[in-house]
């Protein structure tokens, strides 16, 4: 776990700041000077972020600022035009080691329209532990485990078609939690999930970070999972504008750049917007 202070570096407006830091640990994720483009549109411009080992940290920013696509390029799904990327002080095209990840992708639907239980759904987090073959007991095991963790358990039988979107969302949770990864990576996890079961993913979150996990995660405001963060990054136009501690309670909408419109407001709801970019 980290040392970072988060009450004596305050965040600062507009300025890169480098978390204040002690942590010798070594990094799990070191993407440096990283690049990235989406069709014709540069989307990373040189972003710098290291995560250590037991660390926490939320990436922040306002839609469109590159959140996703960074999470993307640390899993492979974006290629990067310039800069490095290691995982585990592996660069990343010697990477092999995808066990010792999880990762929940941005609002996705568990099935995609192929018929399957949760069971399946949460096994196929099990399958990198297993080298795709048969799930042993202990697989099986972990695979409640996970499932007990997001408050689902009861639901192993069902089809992913019959959950509504927040239960689908923590059937992806579990998921990635089934391989008892050492890195988690989730985009978003709260996104469509209700405050109670904010509250269950907050307290599975924990249990992670008491094992040992480090934890990367992009959040549009921290919430119930704010005392887990030790550090936040925040893009802003796909630059780090920055590292360090996050803000004590009031969470990300004090942070410099912030101007996110919030995804889950009704849409006649009026856009959450704190015009601190303009
Ligand atoms: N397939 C694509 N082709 C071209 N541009 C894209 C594509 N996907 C995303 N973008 C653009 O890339 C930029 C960064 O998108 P990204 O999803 O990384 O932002 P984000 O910070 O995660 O936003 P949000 O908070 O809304 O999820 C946005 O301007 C977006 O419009």
């Amino acid at each position: 776990m980290t040392t970072t202070s988060r009450t004596t570096a305050p965040p600062q407006e507009a300025t890169v700041t480098t978390a204040t830091t002690t942590n010798t640990k070594e990094p799990v994720i070191a993407l440096r000077g990283a690049s990235a483009a989406l069709g014709s549109r540069p989307v990373l411009r040189g972003v710098d972020l290291t995560v250590r080992r037991g660390e926490v940290v939320a990436l922040l920013g306002a839609n469109g600022s590159g959140k996703s696509t960074a999470v993307r390029s640390i899993v492979g799904q974006v290629p990067l035009s310039s800069g490095e990327l290691e995982l585990f002080g592996t660069p990343f095209r010697r990477f092999r080691q995808w066990a010792r990840v999880g990762y929940v992708p941005q609002r996705t639907t568990a099935a995609g329209g192929v018929p399957a239980t949760v069971r399946e759904v949460v096994s196929a987090g099990r399958l990198a532990r297993t080298r795709l073959g048969p799930l042993r007991r202990a697989d099986k095991e972990a695979v409640v485990r996970a499932l007990e963790l997001v408050g689902m358990a009861d639901r192993l039988g069902d089809p992913v078609d019959a959950l509504s979107g927040g239960q689908h969302q923590r059937v992806l949770i579990a998921r990635a939690l089934a391989g008892e990864p050492e890195l988690l990576i989730m985009d978003e996890p709260m996104a469509g999930v209700d405050l109670a079961s904010q509250e269950v993913l907050a307290q599975a979150l924990r249990a992670q970070v008491a094992r040992g996990a480090t934890v990367l995660l992009v959040l549009h405001e921290l919430g119930p999972l704010e005392p887990l963060i030790d550090r936040a990054v925040v893009l802003r136009d796909g630059c780090v504008v920055h590292d360090g501690p996050p803000p004590e309670a009031v969470g990300q909408h004090a942070l410099p750049g912030h101007d996110h419109v919030h995804p889950h407001a009704g849409p006649a709801a009026e856009p959450i917007r704190t015009g601190l970019l303009s």
